[in-house]
Order: structure tokens, then C-alpha cells, then sequence
């Protein structure tokens, strides 16, 4: 049974060769599964099919098993931040509420727990350009899981951040995500983020899916992570699969 799955799909611009072409991939509820390839090859294409945003030129995409995707239930990070400067980051938070209707006093709590839980609590009222780059991206996670969508996608969305910023987000984003029981769809063109985050990682290359690789590491993940020998060997073979020659120390 899988929450997310691409059967035989293909997608391309008009006058173009494919950019998806041909994907098979079923990704089950509660599973955290990443996408790494490198720049160009049908990542981002592959998660707008996912939210419904363009459709299959051939194949399916089903989400909870319907084609029909309602895209309510779907929440999407970007790379960049994109809050609104004239709101407060509350308001930001709500805003997926705020389009559909008026937020109530228990859509402001679960917001104000949402910015809690990513440690801006004291932020609440200060607006996007106060904040830092991490920041911004915190209450861009918190407007996307306000409405509790049971599919997240997420495109690059640590990677205009310092390291250890993004560290703290990864750490976040995956204690979220698990409480939740959020089906997510991540895509990075960092391996050793997708080997911290996905419960299995799959390689896009020219718009065709190349490998899907299980991550046998503990959940949740342990600080010594990203240190252990499972992690490296997780690395080592995505590298592989991507074609990445390895660096002489
Ligand atoms: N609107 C468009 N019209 C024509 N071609 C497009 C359009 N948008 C994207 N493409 C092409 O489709 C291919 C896949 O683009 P996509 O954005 O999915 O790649 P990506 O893997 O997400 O890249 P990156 O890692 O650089 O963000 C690229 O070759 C790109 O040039």
C-alpha cells in the first residue's frame, strides 16, 4: 500500500524531449523518502507532478489512491523562504487557513505551537525580513505543516543555509514529520542529507530513476549519525549511483 506513487510516469515541455520519463516509484504512508540527482535531471518537475501541478503527459500519479489530487492536503516548501513582508510571521503561518477562511483561536494556537516547536515562540510578531535565513525557512515548515497535510514536498528547501543551521532544521524537520505522520517527498542534491533524512533515497538521472536505495540506519536518528559506518557506506553507494567519483583524502 503506498500514500504516494508514480506508475510509468512521463512528463515533458511542448517541442521537448521528456524530463520525467518513464518514473515508477510507490513511496508508503509515514515514509520519508528523498530524491538526489544532479541539477537539471526532473527533480523539481518530478514534485510539481506530485502536488498536481502539471499533469502526466503518460503514466499516473496517485495520491492516497486518486488521481485526483486535492491539493489542500498537500504541503510544499521551496527553496526560497516566499513569505509575505507585510505579515506578521504568525500570519504568515496561517496563511494557508487565512485563504480559505477566517483562522480561529484554535487555528492561532496550533500555529503558535507550530513556531514553539521550531523554537521561534518569541518571534510570533516580528516580520520575515527581522528574522535570519534559518529562520525564515523554520516558519516556511510551520505554514506548510499548519493545515497537517499528510503529504509534504519539500525542493531544496536547507539550501541556502549555513551547515549547522541546516543540521538543526534536518533534526526538526524529521522529529516533525514522524510525529505527524507526514508522508514526505524531499528533494536535495546534498547525499549526505538525503542519507540523514530518507527512510530509503532514490537516484533521478536524466529524468529517469536509476536507483532506489534503503537507508538501514536507526530511527530516530542518534547524534553520532552522520559519524557511524552505515551512514558512510549509505553515502558511498548513492555516490555510486550518481556517478560521483570518489575524492583521494
Ligand atoms: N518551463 C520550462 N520550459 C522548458 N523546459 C523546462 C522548463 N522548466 C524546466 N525545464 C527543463 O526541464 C529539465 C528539468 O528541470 P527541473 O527543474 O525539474 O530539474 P531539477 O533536477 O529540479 O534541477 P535543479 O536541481 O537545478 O533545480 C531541465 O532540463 C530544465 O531545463
Amino acid at each position: 500500500m503506498s500514500f504516494l506513487a508514480f506508475e510509468g510516469v512521463t512528463f515533458g515541455f511542448p517541442g521537448a524531449p521528456p524530463v520525467v520519463d518513464g518514473i515508477d516509484l510507490a513511496i508508503a504512508p509515514g515514509e520519508f523518502h528523498c530524491l538526489v540527482g544532479r541539477s537539471g535531471c526532473g527533480k523539481t518537475t518530478l514534485l510539481r507532478l506530485a502536488a498536481g501541478l502539471v499533469a502526466p503527459r503518460r503514466g499516473r500519479v496517485l495520491v492516497d489512491g486518486s488521481t485526483a489530487i486535492d491539493q489542500r492536503r498537500v504541503g510544499f516548501v521551496f527553496q526560497a523562504p516566499t513569505l509575505l513582508e507585510w505579515r506578521t510571521v504568525l500570519d504568515n503561518v496561517l496563511l494557508p487557513v487565512a485563504l480559505q477562511r477566517r483562522p480561529t483561536p484554535a487555528d492561532v494556537r496550533q500555529a503558535e505551537a507550530l513556531l514553539a516547536q521550531l523554537g521561534l515562540a518569541r518571534h510570533a510578531a516580528r516580520h520575515p525580513r527581522q528574522l535570519s535565513g534559518g529562520q525564515q525557512s523554520r516558519v516556511a515548515l510551520a505554514r506548510a505543516l499548519l493545515p497537517s497535510p499528510p503529504l509534504l514536498l519539500l525542493d531544496e528547501p536547507f539550501a541556502a543555509l549555513d551547515a549547522i543551521t541546516r543540521e538543526e532544521l534536518q533534526h526538526d524537520l524529521l522529529r516533525l514529520a514522524e510525529r505527524l505522520g507526514t508522508t514526505v517527498l524531499f528533494v536535495t542534491h546534498d547525499i549526505a542529507e538525503a542519507v540523514y533524512l530518507g527512510d530509503r533515497v532514490s537516484v533521478l538521472a536524466g529524468g529517469r530513476l536509476r536507483r532506489t536505495v534503503p537507508v538501514p540506519l536507526e530511527v530516530p536518528r542518534q547524534p553520532g549519525t552522520r559519524e557511524s559506518t552505515g551512514f558512510v557506506a549509505a553515502c558511498a553507494v548513492l555516490r555510486a549511483a550518481l556517478g560521483v567519483e570518489a575524492v583521494a583524502a
